[in-house]
């Protein structure tokens, strides 16, 4: 049912990821960092001379649900919070009440120019079946708008996004209001298919993402585990 312009562009980006995020890794994924339970993956891809390198990063941590870490991501409210990586973020637009649109300007990574970016950005909870919890996502998906202009010097990122997380309750109690923080767990698998938008050098990029990927993943869900710790658990 079109809901607004771009329902029809969500609901075939979400069903895409919803297809890929549970293939196995499969050859041609490079392992690039591991720490804890997080587990981050790299495919070595250049389009024509850009480094474009597909993320995929697998995580789990107790004590917060897949909703809390997809709404906190969501959120635009938080965002500046544990983004460290953003001199500014702002939405430009609400299409309903689970998408928007965001336009960002990025921290100049020399020598690269400074990169903004303008994407929509849905949260959606998919109940699969009735015993086990939902999964929940968060994609965020680049798209042309009339109120983010392209402007000299600024260089506009081309990135297609997405945060799906389950939902694990270990020991369940018999009645739910009993669950605490400690018998939950979320799942998640972040992916990122970035285009810088120009040229960068490749060794630079590769190694920027190599740090960056893994700090910006491990501080949000940080932020996320500290802003919960003593809240009503949202499942
Ligand atoms: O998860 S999100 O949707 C959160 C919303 O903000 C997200 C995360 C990261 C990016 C991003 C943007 C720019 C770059 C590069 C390209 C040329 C110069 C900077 C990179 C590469 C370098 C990697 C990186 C990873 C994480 C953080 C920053 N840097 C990543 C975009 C969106």
């Amino acid at each position: 049912n079109r809901k607004h312009r771009l329902a029809y562009d969500v609901e075939r980006v979400v069903q895409e990821h919803l297809t890929y995020v549970r293939e196995e890794i499969s050859d041609g994924w490079d392992l690039i960092h591991q720490e804890g339970e997080m587990k981050v993956y790299r495919r070595e891809v250049e389009e024509n001379g850009i480094v474009v390198d597909p993320l995929k990063i697998f995580h789990s941590m107790k004590g917060v649900t897949g909703h809390e870490i997809c709404q906190y991501f969501w959120d635009y409210q938080y965002r500046m919070e544990w983004e460290t990586t953003l001199d500014s973020t702002k939405i430009i637009e609400v299409l309903d009440p689970d998408t928007v649109i965001f336009f960002q300007m990025h921290k100049r990574v020399w020598p690269a120019a400074q990169r903004d970016s303008c994407f929509w950005s849905h949260i959606r909870c998919i109940s699969n079946s009735e015993e086990d919890q939902p999964t929940w996502l968060v994609v965020n998906y680049t798209t042309p708008h009339h109120l983010a202009p392209i402007k000299s010097p600024h260089v506009r990122l081309v990135a297609n996004v997405a945060l799906i997380c389950e939902t694990i309750i270990n020991e369940p109690p018999l009645n739910i209001q009993d669950i605490k923080r400690e018998n939950i767990e979320c799942k998640l698998t972040y992916v990122a298919f970035v285009n810088p938008g120009g040229w960068v050098p490749s060794a630079a990029l590769r190694s920027v993402a190599k740090r960056e990927y893994p700090r910006f993943l491990k501080r949000f869900t940080s932020y996320v585990l500290e802003q919960t710790r003593d809240k009503p658990i949202l499942f």
